[in-house]
């Protein structure tokens, strides 16, 4: 069953490569139709990620068009959903899984009984069938293992009214199709949409569908990374033409020659011919290219600080410097180093919930305050429930929650009203839906305890509060072997700032934000990040940072044991495409640089592929190498 794009009555389509002003032209589209007395709030713009929307704002903003809204589908999504019809249609609440709650959601796929690797892939691919909309071909799902997996997995996420972020754009899509009321009430006249290949299929059709008048696209086939939709859907962009897009070819490109060689060579990998990028400046690429060959990590740490103190000397602006790193933890030192020489940095929140091991009440205690915290802004938080009584049981109470679930599967109840029925039944009649109800309920009102406890406190002491009253929850021994000073410190390190004012709520808020998105957080400063804060920016300097194998490609993509040939080509794809995407983006410089030596330990905490190992004062040395890629951008005379 094939299903249409249903679209808007205009659609225009600017295509081009990267750097070919795409971005520019849907700026100067979205001028033109409030010069041609389009109201601002008629106009709804859509970019891939959080970041590019900061950045398409601004770019708006500076066109005159202030008042627009510009969103990714993602938020505009969640915002559909939280109406009261659309919770109520689709039992779900507008809350994201996050990495940290899906460990909960995979202890209770676990129960289907299927080996873990297999339920991965099966997972996977239910991921990307609901991104594709697959849902709606009732022959979809073929066997009857794969019915009863997916019917067990939207039974748990409707148990916990959450949403995984692969079935936000078609639960959405799924709502608005089938309730015309709603649709009407979100539609607008116009919608841009930016980077159109990197939203998936579902979000493209979310973002059709909401066009009264007219929908124009800005898109690069070859540029179709993942960044922030899981599943980006290249295809959508025939599919758009298809539907009668009327496309305006852009073939000059404004990048600065190194970056647009880079780009063009990389393009030429990927589709021979495919891409010719003019160069209307006819601009030489060897000016605009660097290379910083650095002993070791240290070294490449300091050349990136001198460079960027040059670059500011030379009168760019810090918003226009972008270190593109690959590693987290090299950035983390990056990041430290750079702000120690006073250099300010806007990068991505880094903090780590330590979530330990959710079986182990200790080292999991800033995650169960977080958790509570969560209950504490909303004790109908089902989500957050089911991870609190999971907490410090070995299978997160799965098999007791199974067995209560499939009580409960007949009478409609969510999992706080399963919670509610099972707390006031006596415990002999509990423990008959399930041995383990006992502990469920128990857990269940230490957690209505804790809130209790913190009701109308906030800021620091609302915190505070928290720590000693989640600490209080845990078995006795295991109280003793938790430092309560240590927990607050991580958990306010993952919620701050936190003003005194601040209440549970809006705490809350910021720790959400946190777990299930990862934007630039900084305000001015160079820009530091990964390719998928790097989309949507235009820098004029672009400052490749670590480029080492190792870290692209990742160490594992040079050992054959550990990847096979057939994964090997594809890695190897999917970084070349990475790199078009993210390279192409500098308008007047692009540097390149890594570093040739760390010491072997380093190599292996940071995963970089060793060439050779020497010893230097006594000290085991591994020798790296520039990334693989680095010949194939540099410049030719
Ligand atoms: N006609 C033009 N003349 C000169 N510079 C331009 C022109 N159009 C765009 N630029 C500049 O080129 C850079 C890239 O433009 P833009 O971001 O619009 O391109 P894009 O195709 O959307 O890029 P990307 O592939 O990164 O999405 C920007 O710095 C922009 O200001």
């Amino acid at each position: 069953m094939t299903l249409t794009l249903r679209t808007a009555p205009e659609v225009v389509l600017y295509k081009g490569a990267v750097g070919t002003g795409k971005t520019s032209a849907l700026v100067a589209a979205a001028a033109e139709k409030v010069a041609a007395g389009a109201a601002p709030e008629s106009l709804l713009v859509f970019a891939s990620t959080p970041d590019a929307a900061a950045q398409l704002e601004k770019r708006l903003a500076a066109a005159g068009v202030g008042a627009v809204r510009v969103t990714t589908p993602r938020a505009f999504c969640l915002q559909v959903l939280a109406a009261p019809a659309a919770r109520e249609a689709t039992g779900r609440d507008p809350r994201l899984v996050s990495s940290f709650d899906q460990a909960f959601i995979m202890e209770d796929m676990k129960v289907s009984g299927l080996k873990i690797k297999r339920l991965r892939e099966m997972l996977k691919f239910f991921y990307r069938g609901w991104t594709e909309l697959s849902g709606e071909d009732p022959e979809w799902l073929v066997t009857a293992e794969e019915e009863s997996v997916h019917g067990m997995l939207k039974g748990t996420l409707g148990f916990t009214r959450s949403i995984l972020e692969p079935e936000l754009a078609a639960l959405t899509w799924g709502y608005l199709h089938g309730h015309e009321d709603a649709l009407a009430a979100v539609s607008v006249d116009h919608v841009l949409v930016d980077d159109y290949q990197q939203l998936s299929r579902a979000s493209q059709f979310v973002a059709n569908m909401v066009a009264r008048q007219s929908v124009t696209a800005a898109a690069d086939p070859l540029a179709c990374i993942e960044v922030y939709d899981s599943y980006p859907y290249g295809a959508g962009v025939d599919e758009l033409e298809q539907a009668g897009a009327e496309v305006r070819a852009l073939e000059d490109c404004h990048l600065c020659g190194a970056s647009l060689h880079a780009a063009q060579v990389l393009a030429d990998e990927l589709e021979a011919g495919a891409v010719v990028l003019g160069n209307p400046d006819n601009l030489d690429a060897s000016v605009s290219f660097g290379e910083f060959p650095c002993d070791t990590s240290h070294d490449e740490f300091s050349s990136i600080a001198q460079r960027v103190g040059q670059l500011s000397e030379a009168g760019v602006t810090a918003e226009d410097i972008f270190l593109l790193t690959f590693n987290k933890q090299w950035a983390r030192q990056l990041k430290r180093y750079l702000t120690e020489q006073g250099i300010a940095v806007n990068s991505a929140f880094d903090g780590r919930l330590a979530a330990g091991d959710y079986r182990d009440y200790a080292r999991c205690a800033p995650a169960r305050v977080i958790t509570a915290l969560q209950l504490a802004a909303d004790p109908e938080n089902c989500l957050a429930w089911r991870c609190w009584i999971g907490f410090g049981d070995y299978l997160g109470n799965s098999a007791a929650l199974s067995e209560i679930y499939a009580w409960a599967k007949d009478k409609g109840y969510n999992l706080l009203e399963v919670l509610q029925e099972l707390a006031a039944m006596d415990a002999g009649a509990a423990s008959l839906i399930s041995a383990g109800a006992g502990r469920i309920v128990a857990a269940y009102r230490s957690g209505c305890a804790v809130v209790e406890q913190v009701d109308g406190l906030s800021g620091l002491e609302l915190i505070r509060k928290l720590v000693a009253a989640v600490d209080a929850t845990a078995p006795a021994s295991v109280q003793e072997t938790i430092i309560p000073e240590k927990v607050e410190e991580m958990v306010v390190s993952f919620c701050a700032p936190v003003p005194g004012a601040a209440t549970a709520k809006v705490i809350a808020a910021t720790v959400t934000d946190r777990l299930t998105d990862s934007r630039l957080e900084g305000n001015g400063g160079v820009m530091m990040g990964s390719g998928a804060h790097v989309v949507g920016s235009s820098p004029k300097a672009l400052l490749v940072c670590g480029f080492d194998n190792g870290f692209i490609p990742e160490r594992d993509y040079f050992d054959t044991t550990v990847v096979t040939l057939d994964k090997q080509e594809k890695m190897h794809e999917a970084d070349t495409r990475f790199l078009y995407t993210v390279l192409g983006k500098a308008t007047d410089q692009l540097q390149v640089s890594y570093f040739t030596s760390i010491d072997l330990v380093g190599a292996e905490k940071l995963k970089l592929k060793v060439d050779r190992i020497r010893l230097k004062n006594g000290m085991r040395m591994a020798r790296l190498t520039a990334s693989e890629f680095l010949p194939v951008i540099l410049p030719t005379d």
